[in-house]
């Protein structure tokens, strides 16, 4: 057996429950990175709104994708998840934005 495999269920009980906590870090920490993604692409909403914008950038999200996908690659990560991630967490922001612009429309032409 290899000298780091635990040699009882006990052990191997206490190995699981030591890499649950650090996955549970992890996902607290992705929890914490993406409310601060979410509080700055909201500022980018406010300034879409305020100065008509689109909502969409569709050449930078090409820029990201493929810096992204780059990024999976060296590290090991699904590329292909790695952009399903971002596609997912983006037409997020884009329905932010998209309301935050409708809103900002009603208060300049209120009925
Ligand atoms: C945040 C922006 O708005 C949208 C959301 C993006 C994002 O979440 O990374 C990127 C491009 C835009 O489609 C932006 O234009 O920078």
């Amino acid at each position: 057996m290899c000298p780091t495999e635990p040699d009882s269920a006990e052990a191997a009980w206490q190995k699981l429950l030591r890499i649950r906590q650090s996955i549970d870090n992890i996902d607290a920490a992705l929890v914490h990175l993406l409310a601060e993604r979410f509080k700055f692409t909201q500022e980018v909403g406010e300034l879409k709104a305020e100065f008509g914008l689109p909502a969409s950038d569709p050449d930078r999200e090409h820029r990201q994708i493929a810096r992204l996908r780059e990024l999976a690659v060296e590290s090991n990560l699904d590329p292909e998840f790695a952009e399903k991630w971002f596609n997912f967490v983006v037409t997020e922001v884009i329905r932010h934005h998209i309301q935050a612009g409708a809103e900002g429309e009603e208060r300049e032409a209120p009925l």
